[in-house]
């Protein structure tokens, strides 16, 4: 998958190697069961057509630039992340629009124009809610208009789970709920979030505690205790998230990894949230309290 960052406009070097191309629209924050379906949905069209299967996303969130008094926006995937889930899905082009104050201002009719035509597309996929263009003036009512019949429009209906649209914002719901047991209805898989082990000791029965820093732009469940998997070089041992951390500079979790022998010091690790176990943390242990002496264990 080729990833093109747009800033300022879709520069000439980038129209010159276009060749026609499907494209999907959209945030496509978790890409989740119904970006999935978009996306799903685009891809077939592109095979039929003979044509790229690109998707235009922004970056950052628009929420970030129109309402920054909101404070900073955390994410379900971070945009490493998302471009991987779309390379997995077979994107072949990933076209990244730099969000901006100019950007939002501009109207629909613009972004139709210097954005979707002049990347050569042929056919927009994208859903029943998706607007474009300053204030969100622009729906999928007027899409067709606007590219004055150079591209066709497919409006993908709602894809929902009982009866409710599958969405990024009800995802984030279930996480500030702590209910990571009904995030898989909805992204068809576990929540996940990648981090790195900074500080780990070993415990009896090969069990492990790490120390693990996350990423800060990820959104993190609730505060709790948590059933989890961890995933650590394709091995994925079944483990409880004791603790969390939040500051600027990243979230700290402390994890038991059960069963795991490897030293998984500084390795990338992938934490599965599969279920909530308890509200009350014990903020007064830290890794150490935990591992030593052995009499502390929990
Ligand atoms: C050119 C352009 C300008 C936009 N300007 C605004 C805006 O002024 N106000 C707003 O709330 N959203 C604005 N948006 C954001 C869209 O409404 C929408 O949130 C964004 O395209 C992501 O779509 P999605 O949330 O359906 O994935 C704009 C989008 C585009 C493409
Ligand atoms: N449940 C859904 N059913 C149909 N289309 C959807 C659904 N969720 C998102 N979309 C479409 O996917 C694209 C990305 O949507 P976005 O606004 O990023 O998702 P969300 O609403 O989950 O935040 C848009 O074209 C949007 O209309």
């Amino acid at each position: 998958m080729e990833i093109i960052h747009i800033k300022q406009g879709v520069s000439s070097e980038v129209v010159a190697e276009m060749k026609s191309c499907v494209l999907a629209l959209g945030f496509f924050d978790g890409v989740h069961l119904g970006h999935q379906g978009i996306l799903q949905q685009a891809k077939e069209i592109a095979e039929k057509e003979q044509c790229t299967f690109g998707v235009m996303t922004f970056y950052p969130h628009p929420k970030d630039i129109l309402f920054p008094d909101q404070g900073p926006m955390t994410y379900l995937t971070p945009l490493p992340l998302k471009a991987e889930r779309f390379e997995s899905l077979g994107v072949e082009k990933l076209f990244i629009v730099e969000f901006t104050q100019d950007f939002a201002r501009l109207s629909p009719e613009n972004f139709v124009e210097s954005y979707i035509s002049k990347l050569k597309c042929v056919h927009v996929v994208a859903g029943f809610d998706y607007h474009y263009g300053s204030k969100g003036a622009g729906s999928m009512e007027t899409l067709y208009e606007h590219g004055g019949g150079r591209f066709a429009v497919t409006k993908v209906q709602k894809i929902d789970f009982e009866c409710e649209k599958i969405s990024s914002t009800a995802i984030r719901q279930l996480l500030a709920e702590g209910s990571v047991d009904e995030v898989p209805a909805y992204l068809g898989d576990f929540y996940k979030v990648k981090g790195e082990v900074k500080q780990n000791a070993f415990f009896y029965n090969n069990d492990q505690f790490v120390k693990v820093n996350v990423d800060p732009l990820y959104r993190l469940p609730k505060l709790g205790t948590y059933r989890v998997e961890v995933e650590i070089d394709g091995q994925v041992y079944a483990g409880t998230c004791h603790q969390m951390t939040w500051s600027d500079q990243g979230s700290t979790l402390l994890i038991r990894i059960h069963h795991c022998s490897p030293n998984t010091l500084q390795k990338s690790i992938e934490i599965h949230w599969i279920d909530f176990l308890y509200g009350k943390q014990n903020e007064a242990y830290g890794l150490y309290e935990y591992a030593y002496p052995e009499e502390r264990a929990i």
